[in-house]
């Protein structure tokens, strides 16, 4: 059963950005999901209908063409889901400078351009953007320092649009904790996140996946900036 309403979700091949697609399939959503190398959790999409996109987001030319491909599936959009990411510590940076436009870019200037020109998706839907920063925008971590600038500035444009949009276009962000660790986590770097979170969990998925509701559903609200981090970011 569809509800004739779109979704956008950037980074929707694995992880939370599969999962979120998977619940707004199941909310009745046409999912259109952006991938970048992930195609095994965007072939499980596509066989519940979702329209596949790939993009390298790192490449503004690749953000200018898959604003395109968006606008030949859709003339409107109900939801932007700007969750692609990736969490490079100052090593990877420091290592290729390639890696700093990488953070950069995928981060702050895609989802600047993709809110930009998509606007009028957006505004036609009186949809809404979720931006999903992180617990680290207001306690920067030392050693991913230009992942937490990035983030920060998806934060700053998330209130730049808040105010620039409304009222056709609501803008929010969530910031997440310790939702999930990567596989490479060890033992030793989980124990030390736990200690730092007040509720002692790895939050998981579906807080996250309810707070998108929560903000998608809820038209009084934009410009805000939901923390679901299980209390991490009062010890950090
Ligand atoms: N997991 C956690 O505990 C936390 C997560 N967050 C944030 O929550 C969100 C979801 O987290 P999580 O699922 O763990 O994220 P992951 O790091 O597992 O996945 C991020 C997604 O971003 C995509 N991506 C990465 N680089 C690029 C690129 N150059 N171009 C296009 N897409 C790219 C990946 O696409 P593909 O797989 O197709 O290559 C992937 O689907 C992220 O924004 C993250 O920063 C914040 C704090 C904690
Ligand atoms: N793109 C990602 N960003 C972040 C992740 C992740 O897995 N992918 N994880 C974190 C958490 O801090 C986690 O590492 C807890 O240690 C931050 N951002």
């Amino acid at each position: 059963m569809t509800n004739n309403k779109t979704v956008f979700i950037t980074g929707a091949g694995r992880r939370f950005g599969l999962a979120l697609a998977h619940a707004l399939l199941d909310d009745g959503y046409q999912v259109i999901a952006h991938y970048n190398t992930s195609k095994d959790g965007i072939a499980e999409l596509e066989q519940r209908g979702a329209v596949a996109v790939q993009a390298n987001l790192a490449d503004l030319q690749q953000v200018a063409r898959l604003i395109s491909e968006l606008k030949q599936h859709t003339q409107q959009l109900d939801l932007l889901v700007n969750n692609a990411s990736c969490f490079f510590d100052n090593t990877v940076v420091d290592d290729d400078l390639a890696n700093l436009s990488t953070v950069l870019n995928v981060h702050t200037a895609a989802p600047y351009l993709l809110i930009r020109d998509l606007q009028p998706l957006l505004a036609a839907a009186n949809g809404s953007v979720v931006n999903i920063t992180d617990i680290y925008v207001d306690s920067p971590s030392t050693n991913y320092v230009a992942y937490c600038a990035a983030k920060a500035g998806l934060a700053s444009l998330t209130l730049a649009f808040a105010k620039k949009l409304a009222p056709a276009v609501r803008v929010n962000a969530i910031q997440p904790g310790p939702i999930l660790f990567l596989p490479e986590h060890d033992s030793e770097h989980r124990q030390k996140v736990l200690a730092e979170t007040p509720l002692k969990l790895e939050g998981g998925l579906e807080p996250m996946i309810a707070t998108v509701r929560f903000l998608r559903d809820n038209p009084f609200v934009t410009g805000e900036s939901i923390k679901v981090d299980g209390g991490r970011a009062l010890l950090i």
